[in-house]
């Protein structure tokens, strides 16, 4: 069967310095599959290129075999996407922001109030659809955007760091609708995340990136013990992007000021 990603030789620059390099990478269908990498290690340009955002330099993407530069719209209507930046309109209410994204998508118009209702029933948020947006906690901001992103039944769902700066009941809650949605319609998962605890017991896979570079690919569980019988991801991490590592966790570690300071701005 055709994987849900294949990326071939993906290289890309911004002027003169190259953030993604030579990147060649299988994601199956039905996977839930990690991005990790410290700061600036390329992984928000990779996802950009996977999902059409920018357009590919040098090497090939192919979701679910439609090919990002010549089959894009048949590659966004398989897609999901949350990203980082805040994607809702606080001066709509949750349901308004998810109909608007149905339309976006073009989700039948005799489909959309049921679709509007699963996608906002599945991220419980029914009880607070009518109100507005603006008026939403965080994690339910966060869930609202992962409302509009499934609305139109997405193959495969990216969501770019999605629960940075959430508390952790927030988180799980966050954690637990998109593995009800995986559950449900056996959709592929890829993600980037900054914890390697939330990878290690989401992910079937991970991909580490350094640098723009694959360090390693596998199973959390290989990649582990291919350090040592105690390993964690995070050693695994620290083994790939030891120096790096390091100069994050003096802010504070992965979880630290940088996190703080995206949650700041994603909430305004
Ligand atoms: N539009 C841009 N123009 C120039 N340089 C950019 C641009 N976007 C990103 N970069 C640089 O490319 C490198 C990779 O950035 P990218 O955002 O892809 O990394 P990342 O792994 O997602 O990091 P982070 O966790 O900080 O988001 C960084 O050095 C960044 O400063």
């Amino acid at each position: 069967m055709t994987p849900a990603v294949e990326c071939r030789n993906l290289t890309h620059a911004y002027g003169d310095h190259t953030v993604v390099a030579d990147l060649t990478l299988t994601i199956e269908r039905g996977e839930v599959f990690g991005l990790l990498g410290p700061n600036g290690a390329g992984k928000t340009t990779t996802i950009r290129l996977l999902n059409t955002l920018m357009p590919v330099q040098t090497g090939s993407v192919q979701i679910f075999g439609f090919d990002v530069t010549t089959q894009a719209m048949d590659v966004r209507y398989n897609l999901g996407y949350v990203p980082q930046q805040l994607s809702i309109e606080a001066a709509l209410t949750g349901r308004q922001n998810v109909a608007w994204f149905a339309r976006l998508f073009d989700v039948p118009r005799n489909e959309r109030k049921a679709r509007v209702d699963d996608a906002l029933g599945a991220m419980n948020l029914l009880d607070v659809a009518d109100e507005l947006a603006g008026t939403y906690s965080g994690g339910m901001v966060r869930r609202l955007e992962l409302a509009q992103a499934l609305v139109n039944r997405p193959a495969l769902l990216v969501l770019d760091e999605p629960t940075v700066g959430l508390d952790p009941i927030a988180r799980d809650s966050v954690w637990e609708r998109v593995q009800d949605m995986r559950e449900t319609y056996g959709m592929t998962v890829l993600l980037t995340t900054h914890y390697m605890e939330e990878a290690d017991i989401l992910c079937d896979r991970v991909a580490l990136l350094h640098k723009g570079v694959l360090q390693t690919v596998g199973a959390p569980s290989e990649l582990k013990s291919a350090i040592g019988p105690d390993a964690s991801l995070e050693d695994v991490f620290r083994h790939y992007a030891g120096a790096d590592l390091a100069e994050q966790s003096n802010e504070g570690g992965l979880r630290g000021v940088r996190s703080t300071r995206r949650s700041a701005q994603r909430m305004g």
